[in-house]
């Protein structure tokens, strides 16, 4: 029998069950691959907001992972959430001993506008996990935040994805361009080459956990053995079906739809 691919998150938490590890793990599951999550911090929070954080001790994430790797050795890894300095030193650390396509999302506001990284874990994000990642994944403004360069244009896209790459260590890097103004154009650069993952912009609000939606399918293509174009073009496919029927739950920016690709159009 050929092999399950399986693929584990380690990111944080949404009770809501939009975003974060609930989020990842309805999309491994819907792209067809067995889902593990390592939870870094637990957050109180709904599709209107932050309202608290708990982070996990490092000896705590460092023995989930261990209880994961040892027993159940996935094919791809996805990192979310990872708060603080001390993690990202921790969780590196640990995965470098791996060979594992790593997709690195880095997660550092919610959709609502809250913040979820410290400019101090920033920095190792940039030292540490860029480097080891085969994908970093980020929107417009954490390609600004991780590169120095504005970004507002495809052009400046480009510019921020290249320097991801050549100069900063990633393998590829794709600069999501959902909160542009007209389209939702991302920016893929991969083995010097541009590709743009190009859809329709729908006029909607619930667009909780698109980020980690969108990561999280690249990973569960990339444990299927899907090669790294082909999964980022699977994935914006995905994010954009799952966008395009929403559910209308919640007060605030609901989230996706995860079986959307499953609905007509
Ligand atoms: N309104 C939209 N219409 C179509 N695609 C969208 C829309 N919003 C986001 N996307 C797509 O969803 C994926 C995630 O992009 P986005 O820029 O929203 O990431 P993010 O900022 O990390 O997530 P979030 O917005 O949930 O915080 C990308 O492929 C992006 O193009
Ligand atoms: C635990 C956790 N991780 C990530 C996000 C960002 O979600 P989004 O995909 O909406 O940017 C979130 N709100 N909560």
């Amino acid at each position: 029998m050929a092999e399950i691919p399986k693929v584990l998150s380690i990111a944080g938490t949404d009770p809501t069950g939009g975003a974060g590890i609930h989020a990842d793990l309805k999309t491994f599951q819907e792209v067809g691959a067995y889902g593990m999550a390592v939870i870094t911090s637990v957050v109180a929070q709904n599709t209107v907001g932050v309202k608290d954080v708990w982070h996990m001790e490092n000896e705590a994430i460092l023995k989930q992972l261990e209880a994961v790797l040892e027993d159940i050795r996935p094919q791809a890894v996805k990192t979310g959430m990872i708060a603080l300095p001390s993690m990202i030193e921790s969780i590196t650390d640990r995965l470098e001993r791996e060979n594992l396509p790593i997709i690195v999302d880095p997660v550092m506001v919610a959709t609502s506008g809250d913040s979820l990284m410290d400019k101090e874990t920033t920095e190792l994000m940039i030292n540490r996990l860029l480097p080891i990642a085969e994908v970093v994944t980020p929107n417009m403004e954490e390609a600004e935040k991780l590169t120095g360069v504005n970004v507002s244009t495809i052009k400046e896209a480009e510019k921020a994805a290249r320097l991801l790459v050549d100069e900063m260590g990633a393998g590829a890097a794709v600069v999501k361009g959902g909160h542009a103004k007209d389209t939702a154009i991302d920016v893929l650069y991969y083995k010097k080459e541009f590709i743009h993952l190009t859809a329709d912009r729908f006029d909607t609000k619930h667009t909780h956990g698109t980020g980690c939606t969108f990561s999280a399918a690249i990973a569960a293509n990339r444990a299927k053995g899907i090669p790294v174009i082909k999964s980022c073009e699977l994935a914006k496919e995905f994010i954009t079906k799952a966008i395009s029927h929403p559910l209308n739950i919640g007060h605030g920016s609901g989230p996706v739809n995860h079986w959307g690709r499953f609905l007509e159009k």
